[in-house]
């Protein structure tokens, strides 16, 4: 069972059968292998790993899943945020179709890393035009979440925050959207899809 393809619920009507590669970034610690984990087990998806989000270690390189539903076939690229390895990450800025870009909002320290680390990528031939989803994940989450989401780190960012921090408002060459979110819970993944999907199903 794809897990993208169910997660975006793309409709055959609307999209014809193609692949479509989405790469997943962030500095290290940010969630991005949290995200996917909760996404496939969200979806039924197949799982790469038996193991909860909540478990997952430190991505080496980079890891490629692969699926395909309602004809539309989707690899998702889910690189390593470490230093060492984001030499890796302009690899596939051509093949990709779209960008999650995902932020620790816990990480007040290395916001300006991340914005470093997206400025480069923004300014990318490869990635023109192309949509970025930022996930403020570890979010001081928006008081219409549940309780248990409150109590995920609370001093952390706003979304408001972070999209100050990186200066979303300065994007204009790139679609892009910031959802709060919680990869433990998987509080908001949805919402962000269903903003990908937008892009992805034209
Ligand atoms: N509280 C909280 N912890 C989270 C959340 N998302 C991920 N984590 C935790 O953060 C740690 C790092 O998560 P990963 O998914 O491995 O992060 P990553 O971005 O893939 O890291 P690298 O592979 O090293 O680049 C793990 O201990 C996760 O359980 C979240 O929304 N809230
Ligand atoms: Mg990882």
């Amino acid at each position: 069972m794809g897990f993208f393809a169910r997660l975006f619920g793309l409709s055959k009507k609307k999209t014809k059968a193609r692949d479509v590669n989405v790469l997943i970034v962030g500095l290290d610690n940010s969630g991005k292998t949290s995200i996917i984990e909760k996404m496939k087990l969200q979806t039924g998806g197949s799982r790469r790993r038996a193991q909860g989000a909540n478990e997952v270690t430190p991505t080496v390189g980079f890891n490629v899943d692969t699926f395909s539903k309602g004809g539309v076939a989707f690899t998702v690229f889910d690189m390593s945020g470490a230093g060492r390895y984001r030499n890796l990450w302009e690899q596939h800025y051509r093949e990709a179709k779209a960008v999650m870009f995902v932020v620790d909002s816990a990480d007040k320290l290395r916001l300006c890393v991340a914005k470093d680390e997206l400025d480069a990528m923004l300014s990318s031939r490869d990635l023109r035009g192309k949509p970025f989803l930022f996930f403020a994940n570890k979010a001081r989450p928006p008081s219409h979440w549940s309780p248990y989401d409150r109590m995920d780190v609370p001093a952390a960012l706003s979304p408001v925050d972070i999209a100050q921090g990186l200066s979303l408002d300065e994007i204009d060459q790139h679609p892009w959207q910031i959802v709060p979110s919680n990869a433990l819970t998987g509080t908001g993944l949805q919402e962000g899809a269903d903003w990908l999907t937008n892009f992805l199903a034209k």
